[in-house]
């Protein structure tokens, strides 16, 4: 078991565990971000990403690459072994540990959209930890820990902890999110992993969505209309923010850069597509999100939990 737990951004690194290949210990701060630098597992290396914040790369055996930043655990980039990077990272994000990343997969929790809380939760402005990290037969695995705190209590007043298990294969990646509730309380929460994938908008599509009830966001995010999903293919000729109601396990996307992309899901019952269009002039041809979220609220009794698989593949 390894355990970083961020101050500012210098994380404090201690290790105890037989599957931790090697390691610095590191204490407390002050330390330039320079000697921080070190690998846990084989393929899991924690390093210094954009802005100083600290970065975990995974590294697989046959040439995959996957970066995670600890701010907002999430992940901005996932390199299959031809080197093609299949996420996005917009050209407006910032990486000051103070603003969520724009791009990648952010994490949507325990709010998806505008509610009570600030738009799509803390989840994403928040330190993630290094809880474990591992390497099974050449594939690295990563497991993030998010409990709550005094800013996470200042918007929702609740104990919780959430692992976020991120593994690393040839072609594909996986993440496993487990939210337990560790208060005494019943509470409830929505949730959505917001994936940028690189693209070229115009020949994107994305299939498997036929069917589904649709909450349509355009023009009004809070009064959304609903519909049925009538096409095989959707495509992006305009400005597009929908949730899919209870969507399929299996949507396939064409980047439109030659690649097809399956989403499977286990427990993550609802979709979103989202292209901002012209408000986002300068990057909006390059990227789609097809995220996969909780829509309805999830209920936890004291001491359940929740866990939901998403697995990107490509062919
Ligand atoms: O700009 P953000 O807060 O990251 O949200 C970006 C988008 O996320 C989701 O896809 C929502 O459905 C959209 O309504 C929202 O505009």
């Amino acid at each position: 078991m390894a355990i970083v737990s961020s101050c500012c951004c210098f994380p404090t690194l201690t290790l105890s565990s037989r599957n931790l290949r090697k390691h610095n210990r590191l204490s407390g701060t002050g330390m330039t971000f320079a000697s921080i630098s070190s690998e846990t597992s084989l393929g899991v290396k924690i390093t210094q990403g954009n802005g100083n914040l600290p970065k975990v790369v995974l590294k697989s055996a046959e040439g995959s690459e996957v970066e995670i930043y600890l701010f907002g655990g999430c992940v901005t980039s996932w390199k299959v072994p031809n080197g093609k990077d299949l996420l996005f990272v917009r050209p407006d994000a910032v990486f000051n540990g103070q603003k969520p990343i724009s791009g990648g997969i952010p994490h949507c929790f325990p709010q998806f959209g505008p509610g009570p809380m600030q738009q799509h939760g803390f989840a994403r402005n928040m330190n993630w930890s290094v809880a474990d990290s591992e390497n099974v037969e050449g594939n690295p695995i990563l497991t993030l820990e998010l409990k709550d705190g005094p800013y996470s209590r200042a918007m929702w007043d609740f104990s919780f902890q959430a692992l976020y298990k991120v593994i690393l294969k040839s072609n594909s990646l996986s993440t496993v999110l487990t939210v337990t509730n560790t208060d005494n309380r019943p509470f409830s929460f929505s949730t959505a992993l917001h994936t940028y994938f690189r693209a070229s908008i115009a020949g994107v599509s994305v299939k498997g969505l036929k069917g589904c009830k649709t909450l349509n966001k355009d023009p009004d995010p809070k009064n959304p209309l609903e519909g049925i999903e009538h096409r095989d293919a959707i495509t992006f000729p305009g400005f597009v923010d929908c949730v899919y109601l209870d969507a399929p396990n299996d949507v396939q996307l064409d980047n439109g850069l030659g690649d097809t992309i399956t989403i499977r899901n286990t427990n993550w019952s609802d979709a979103v597509l989202w292209n901002p269009n012209t408000t986002m002039e300068a990057c909006y041809r390059d990227f789609v999100c097809v995220e996969n979220a909780k829509i309805g609220e999830v209920q936890l009794e004291p001491k359940q939990s929740w866990i939901a698989e998403q697995h990107l593949s490509i062919s």
